[in-house]
């Protein structure tokens, strides 16, 4: 093609010069210095706590002062990504590579099979030609019941694709589908029919796989629908069981059609062996039995990877992304474009900051200007060569049009051949989970394998659609959305302290700021110290008449106030721009500050006792479902504390003793009437009252509520102990 000719398949629009972030930047960055100033000024002359607590308070805003530096790189730039897809079609219809797509899913009782069969299904009706799709399920769980939910799902795709197509639905989870549109949509009376009928099918799927969960297996008559089901006969553990490997859709040469005689695309089930001694490395290994796999049987050279939550909202999603891939000129040096994960039970207030709105909606855009986003383990397209490790070599085209000799499934033994990629034993000695595929030995494995193929000279794109492309669950308790904030900031600490760390290995092969960047995540849990010290020492100094900050009265607090000002109003200014609400800033901030008291805390403890090798690698399942009763609260935006865990004992400690201080100094203000005091301790009590108010979703929980939700009366108990305690220390 000339270069003249030359159409792009996608184009990029660098956001505007930000005036106001460079206003708010020079003049945060002067205020901070003036604090710096007035802490070695009035540095105490006098020994003992007063000048410890100074040194500790000093540390802590020095902290909070590189931290805050590390996060506007991710601010200053922004791009935005905008895709031709009638452009590819023109060019390239007739050629569209092979798209495998990979599901994960690890627990039946944890991720519901019907879930998963509603994400297959709406990933199997992409607007895609089938015969160039494959969706692959990797089942960690073993379980009989998924396989069983993917051969009801793998029935009923036959219907369900020609009804997606007749009736132009772009919803394509039948689940979630059925839930929005609850009547017939057309007058036609024989779509109409068609309409009901195609539902009924639904809820008969539903109700069969509603069943067998209730019964917990699957009875010995339904056994005898699926070959695939016998493997379960010889009594397999989740946890020491062969390779299970079952075509349950074979789409190619017109085998498997659907209704109208049109192909379906391919659907695999793989359960990878596991053995006990052997390491199966979480969803890492998982991934990688599933590259080894898909190529020996589609061996498609693009690879979508999802979580078995997120099914797909738009159809046009696997379009999107060839547009950046198959762009002739920008396209070549392209190694995973990354959609946002969105989430369809974000409440409107968002109760546990999940949607993490400003990271995807701000963050992501100037990482991608910079050289390209994280890749976050679910939502993205990757080139099959990066994601197995290639590195980009300059020059090098792919022809997408040659598609690759696949191997045919139809000899006798392939799938048994094809099994043993699967196994434990295959990645003895390999270069697996280092060099190849998903790296292994990181709970943010995801994180480290987009580090690792950005290094190997591949950019990344992130791209948010105007319809989003996937809607997954996000936790719906607090506890939940504790232990996934643990396991996050856990996995992106141990990538600062390894050779990972990206200032380190990113030297010299991805821009600075995008090494910058990533330090914004990876320092994640290194919050934890910091701010558990300024939630609970300028409040102990108050009790003890220590004062840490610029009198009211004087200059000094000038700078103090700008800071906490801008700070906020440029954060809930972000927040409302990316379409949250006042409360929902109110929430954020408080799961703010439980992160880093709780999550990060113990994301920072397990990271460093696992380099002393005292903890192993584990990765907790966030649950995908509840009971009605938790899931009542959460739609009522009420937060759910209904656990005895050490979490909470941290959180209503710090909260209680706030209390108790501020009803101590309220009484000596009101007996003693003090003035000058006053004038000293304001900042403090400021910082008091406001942690207090940051709580008082948890007061309600320990003192108002009484519901299923409240804290148990054994967190109550040690955590009034405990701040009492503390409290006493101080008084
Ligand atoms: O042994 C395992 C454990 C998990 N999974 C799958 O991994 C996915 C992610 O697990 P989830 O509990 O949903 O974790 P999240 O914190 O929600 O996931 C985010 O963070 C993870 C890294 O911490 C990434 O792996 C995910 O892709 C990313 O969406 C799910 O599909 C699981 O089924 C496995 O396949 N095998
Ligand atoms: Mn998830």
């Amino acid at each position: 093609m000339k270069k003249n000719d030359y159409n792009p398949l996608f184009e990029s629009k660098a956001a505007k010069w930000r005036g106001v972030y460079w206003f708010y930047a020079i003049s945060m960055a002067v205020s901070i210095a003036l604090i710096c100033i007035y802490r070695v000024m009035h540095f105490p002359q006098q020994h003992g706590l007063t000048r410890w607590t100074w040194i500790g308070i000093s540390m802590a805003e020095l902290w909070f002062i590189i931290y805050w530096i590390i996060t506007q790189f991710p601010r200053y730039r922004a791009v935005s990504r905008y895709t031709f897809k009638d452009r590819l079609s023109s060019r390239y219809e007739d050629g569209l590579p092979g798209v495998d797509i990979f599901v994960s899913t690890a627990d039946p009782q944890l991720e519901p099979p019907l879930m998963v069969a509603d994400t297959v299904l709406s990933l199997m009706a992409y607007d895609y030609p089938p015969e160039n799709l494959s969706v692959y399920l990797s089942d960690d769980g073993c379980s009989d019941l998924m396989f069983y939910a993917l051969y009801e799902a793998s029935k009923f795709s036959r219907v369900w694709l020609p009804f997606c197509r007749s009736f132009k639905v772009e919803l394509r989870s039948p689940n979630a589908y059925f839930s929005a549109v609850k009547e017939v949509p057309s007058d036609d009376p024989s779509l109409a029919k068609e309409w009901r009928e195609v539902k009924n099918l639904y809820n008969e799927m539903e109700a069969g796989i509603t069943d067998i969960m209730k019964l917990g297996r699957v009875p010995d008559h339904l056994r005898k629908h699926h070959k695939g089901l016998r493997e379960w006969e010889s009594g397999t553990s989740r946890s020491n069981h062969q390779t299970i490997l079952q075509v349950l859709i074979d789409g190619r040469g017109n085998k498997d059609v659907d209704i109208e005689g049109k192909p379906l695309p391919m659907l695999v089930y793989l359960a990878r062996e596991k053995r006990p001694g052997y390491p199966h490395n979480f969803k890492a290994g998982a991934m990688n039995a599933l590259i080894r796999v898909s190529s020996r049987i589609s061996n498609g050279p693009i690879i979508l990877n999802l979580d078995c939550d997120h099914y797909s909202n738009n159809p046009q999603s696997v379009r999107d992304a060839l547009c950046f891939f198959m762009d002739e000129q920008q396209g070549h040096n392209i190694g995973y474009v990354q959609y946002p994960q969105k989430f369809d039970n974000i409440t409107k207030n968002d109760l546990y900051g999940s949607s993490l709105k400003v990271p995807h909606d701000l963050e992501l855009t100037a990482l991608d200007a910079h050289g390209g986003p994280l890749y976050i383990g679910s939502c993205c397209f990757h080139r099959r060569d990066a994601l197995t490790g290639k590195k980009y070599e300059k020059g090098s085209h792919i022809n997408w049009k040659q598609v690759d000799e696949i191997h045919e499934p139809e000899r006798e033994n392939f799938l048994e051949e094809t099994a043993k990629f699967a196994n434990c034993s295959y990645e003895e000695n390999s270069p697996w989970g280092k060099e190849m595929g998903l790296k292994y030995g990181c709970p943010v494995e995801d994180v480290v394998t987009g580090l690792s193929i950005q290094c190997n000279g591949w950019r990344s794109v992130y791209f948010n659609p105007g319809r989003i492309g996937f809607l997954g669950v996000a936790p719906v308790t607090l506890l939940s959305a504790l232990i996934q904030q643990t396991r996050w900031s856990e996995g992106h600490f141990q990538i600062f302290l390894s050779k990972y760390c990206p200032l380190v290995y990113g030297h010299g092969k991805i821009p600075i700021q995008l090494q910058l960047s990533y330090l914004c995540y990876n320092l994640w849990g290194a919050n934890c110290l910091a701010t558990l010290y300024y939630v609970t020492v300028p409040t102990f100094c108050l009790l003890k008449g220590i004062n840490l900050f610029p009198q009211f009265s004087s200059n000094w607090i000038l700078p103090y106030t700008y800071v906490l000002v801008a700070k906020y109003t440029y954060s809930l200014g972000e927040f409302l721009s990316c379409g949250g609400t006042l409360k929902g800033w109110y929430n954020d901030q408080r799961m703010w500050l439980y992160k880093r008291v709780t999550s990060y805390l113990f994301g920072f403890c397990q990271t460093i006792m696992r380099y002393l090798g005292f903890v192993k690698l584990d990765f907790t399942i966030t649950g995908k479902n509840v009971d009605d009763d938790v899931s009542k609260r959460f739609e009522q935006e009420i937060m759910e504390f209904g656990a005895a865990s050490s979490m909470f004992i941290i959180l209503a400690t710090i909260a209680l003793f706030n209390l108790l201080t501020s009803i101590s100094i309220t009484r000596s203000i009101i007996i003693k009437k003090p003035a000058a005091d006053l004038d000293s301790c304001a900042l403090q009590i400021l910082l008091n009252g406001v942690v207090i108010i940051i709580n008082l979703p948890l007061f309600e929980a320990l003192f108002l509520r009484n519901d299923q939700g409240c804290i148990p009366s054994s967190v109550t108990c040690q955590s009034i102990v405990l701040a009492v305690l503390a409290y006493m220390l101080g008084y």
